[in-house]
Parts: C-alpha cells; structure tokens; sequence
C-alpha cells in the first residue's frame, strides 16, 4: 500500500485552474521532491495532500499513520518556550507532561538543537533555530509521513544544507515517506529519491525523473552534475530556472 496517493486532483482559485489531474503515488519511507515554475500550483498541491486544502476534484488516501507538516515559517508559538513548541503537538494528543517533555528532548537532540537553548523563547533564537525547532516539532510525534513545503528557502546556503543533512538522517533513520516542496533543484537531488516536475499552472505535471541512489549517499560533485544535466540537457526542466525569481526580484 502507498503511504499517500493522489487520483485525479484538479483545484482551481476564483474560477483559474491552477491544479488538472495531478496523479501522484509515494511508497512508504520515500521522499519525493516536488519543483515546478513559480505559481504552478505546487504549495497548493502540498496542502490539498496534507488534507489542509479541499481540492476541487479528485481523492488525496492517505496510507500513513500519523503525519506532520514542515513550512517555510517555523510557525512557532511566540509566548511558548523551544521545549514547550516541540511538545504542542503532544500535548493536544493528550500525552502527559513527563512523557511530552521527555519526547521533546529527544526530538530536540536529534535536530541537534542544544538542550541549554530549551527554555529559550521563539525571539531569542536564530532563525535555523527556529526551524530546528519546527523540524523537531514535526519528528516529535513520530510521523512515518512528513509534508515540506520549502522549509529551507530562507536559510543561507551553509545552514540549508545542515538543515537537508538533519532530514535526510532524521529520514533514514525513522523512515518516513516525504514530499517535500522546493524551488532548489540541489536541494530535491540531495534529499529525495525521486523529483517529480510539476508544469505551468493547470496543465499537471510534467513528468518524474528517479535518482541514482539513495539520499545522504550522493556526493557533491554528483549532485552538481545531476542538477546541470538536468537544466541544460532535460527538456522536462525547462520551465525550471536555478534562481528563485522571487528573491531576484
Ligand atoms: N488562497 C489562494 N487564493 C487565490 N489564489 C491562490 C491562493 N493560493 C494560491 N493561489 C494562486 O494559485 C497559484 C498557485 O499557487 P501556489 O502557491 O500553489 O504555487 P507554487 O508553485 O507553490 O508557487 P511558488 O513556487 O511561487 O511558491 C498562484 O497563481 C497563486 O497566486
């Protein structure tokens, strides 16, 4: 059984189709990446599978048991401590204090996110912090699903790829399935199995390439030539561009 699949979704806003029978299938303790044009419809996409958006046409089943969702905010509760925001969810799923704070701290160390830094508040933290907090937040209930929708465009470059490494790790390790939403081909090729190209807004998707390997084993070198090959000499990525248009803007 596939731990998400997606049949015919279609969605539009105000009457402009932006989604048109998108079919999509992740097997468990995959991760695909999703990269499409600006506006193609992808966070759309991402929010209908997690069951945040209702889509206009089509049917998200869900195979996966519990799941979480990484945004690109860390979304974090600003009155409540690091510790207290990775344990939120728990504490709604009525989980008890010793047990919430227990599984907090380990979901923190997994992020690397140091335990002196725990009562800290969200405005004391750096912005990585910050989103080692949602990351832990999200690996706190142990999903075997996690929703990305790109999580890391606002980080730098050095702390981007600390952040992919933590998921890819945190991936292997608790092996749950992903799709994760980019605007960074290096990023896609670094963390998933396979990149599936969604088209110009309304017209589905693209098309799918696998990757060689699995994620946390490619090597710089391949990725870079993986990302070229792809830009250069694929014609599904041609609407792909390796600048995000909106920070050039
Ligand atoms: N709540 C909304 N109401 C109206 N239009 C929306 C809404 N959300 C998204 N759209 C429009 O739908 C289209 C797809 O948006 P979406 O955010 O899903 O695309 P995206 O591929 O994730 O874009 P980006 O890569 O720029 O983040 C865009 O034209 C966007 O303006």
């Amino acid at each position: 059984m596939n731990a998400l699949s997606l049949s015919r979704i279609g969605h539009a806003y105000f009457g402009r189709t932006v989604l048109d029978h998108i079919d999509l299938a992740v097997a468990p303790g995959e991760v695909v990446a999703l990269v499409g044009p600006s506006g193609c419809g992808k966070s759309t996409l991402v929010h209908i599978a997690a069951g945040i958006v209702e889509p206009l046409r089509g049917t998200v089943a869900a195979g996966y048991r519990r799941h979480a969702m990484v945004f690109q905010e860390p979304r974090l509760l600003p009155w409540a401590t690091a510790r207290d925001n990775i344990a939120y969810p728990l504490r709604l799923a009525g989980i008890r204090a010793r047990e919430r704070k227990a599984r907090a701290e380990a979901a923190a160390s997994r992020v690397a996110f140091d335990a002196v830094d725990l009562d800290k508040y969200p405005a004391e933290l750096s912005g990585g912090m910050r989103q080692r907090v949602a990351i832990a937040r999200a690996l706190a209930v142990d999903p075997d699903f996690i929703f990305f929708d790109e999580p890391f465009t606002a980080l730098d470059a050095a702390l981007k790829r600390r952040m992919q490494d933590l998921v890819i790790e945190a991936a292997r390790s608790a092996h749950f399935a992903g799709l994760f939403v980019t605007h960074d081909l290096m990023e896609a090729v670094r963390v998933a199995h396979r990149i599936v190209v969604l088209d110009l807004a309304g017209r589905g998707i693209a098309g799918q390439r696998p990757l060689p390997g699995q994620p946390g084993t490619r090597v710089d070198g391949d990725v870079f030539a993986a990302v070229q090959a792809f830009l250069k000499q694929d014609p599904l990525f041609r609407h792909i561009h390796d600048v995000d248009e909106r920070r050039v803007a």
